[in-house]
């Protein structure tokens, strides 16, 4: 996807204006609670990442928000107006899971259909479809029918159909399930490069290490209710592993450590390695304060990277996930 214009940047500070606020949301189908109870706030200007196993609500969850079902209670405003508001859905740009396009159009007809559906003028259609067709990475083959695209074209020209009205807010759910590694830059670069323009991007995705790459904060979702929610660097700090690389301790000294971390194993010797698991990283700062007083000598201290994967895994199993 080319990007035209400016270059893709991450510097714009992320403001506290809250684009999308939920209280309680729920949603039953029948005797199936398919979101019991979603509370969240995403900030004007964010890339939100919203995660969650096979069930759990996310679909559901994404269809409320953009008012294309009713929550069965709860309430939720996006762009300051309430769910289904006219107003607000036309500064929405929606791009839903497994869409199915009407594949006997061109691109350029299905994006004028789509024009059409937002209420946007044959000037702005005329303007904004070459826009959006560039932007995905599409100029050129927009005269084709769309049964002929590959399964990457048929997903780069539905999120043009959801870049269409220049939203403020995108919903993005699974963009890039059929792109391949290119591809996937693609949209990486794209949806930094929206973010740059102040747009904010609500991205659901099962591939978490571009998760990690492109999201400010994220929320994870468990049986329809959030379970943990945080920025990002935050979420992939927490209980961390750590390694302690020490010399000769004073008697009783990694006793002490207890009170900091949770010591895992310790490998005696005249350089004793204490290995840990500290709630953050401010913890792991306590303990070297403490073996510093102690009079041990800290000759290193290797924190574990996480990643949101290992992060994900562990909450979610510990949470119980059966299949829903
Ligand atoms: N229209 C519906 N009628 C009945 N049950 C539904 C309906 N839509 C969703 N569900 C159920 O609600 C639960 C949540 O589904 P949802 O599609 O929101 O999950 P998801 O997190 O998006 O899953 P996935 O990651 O597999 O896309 C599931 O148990 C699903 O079977």
């Amino acid at each position: 996807m080319t990007a035209t214009g400016s270059a893709p940047s991450q510097a714009r500070p992320v403001s506290v204006v809250p684009v999308i606020e939920s209280f309680g949301l729920r949603k039953v189908y029948g005797d199936r609670v398919a979101v019991e109870d979603l509370s969240l706030e995403v900030y004007e200007g964010e890339v939100f990442g919203f995660l969650g196993p096979n069930g759990a609500g996310k679909t559901t969850s994404v269809k409320m928000l953009v008012g294309l079902i009713q929550p069965t209670a709860g309430t939720a405003r996006i762009l300051g107006r309430p769910l289904g508001d006219l107003e607000a859905r036309r500064r929405i740009g929606f791009l839903p899971e497994l869409f199915r396009f009407h594949d006997w159009l061109r691109g350029e007809e299905l994006l004028d259909l789509h024009g059409k559906l937002y209420g946007m003028s044959r000037e702005e259609r005329r303007r904004r479809i070459p826009e959006v067709l560039e932007l995905v990475g599409l100029a050129g083959v927009g005269h084709l029918r769309v049964r002929t695209y590959s399964k990457g074209m048929q997903q780069r020209i539905g999120i043009a159909q959801a870049l269409l009205n220049n939203p403020r807010v995108v919903f993005l759910d699974e963009p890039t399930s059929a792109l391949d590694p290119l591809g996937r830059r693609d949209v990486r670069e794209l949806i930094l490069r929206l973010k740059s323009e102040g747009v904010t991007i609500f991205l659901n995705s099962h591939l978490l290490s571009e998760v990690e790459s492109v999201c400010d904060r994220v929320a994870i979702v468990n049986h329809g209710r959030v379970v943990a929610t945080g920025p990002m660097s935050e979420l992939l700090s927490r209980e961390l592993t750590v390694e302690f690389r020490l010399g000769a301790l004073p008697d009783g000294v990694v006793g002490g450590l207890a009170a900091y971390v949770q010591v895992e194993t310790v490998a005696d010797g005249p350089r004793p390695v204490v290995v840990a698991r500290a709630a953050d990283e401010t913890a792991i700062a306590r303990a070297v304060d403490y073996l510093v007083r102690a009079g041990a000598p800290v000759y290193g201290v290797v924190p574990e990277r996480r990643t949101l994967e290992e992060v994900f895994v562990d909450i979610v199993s510990r949470e119980g996930a059966e299949p829903r």
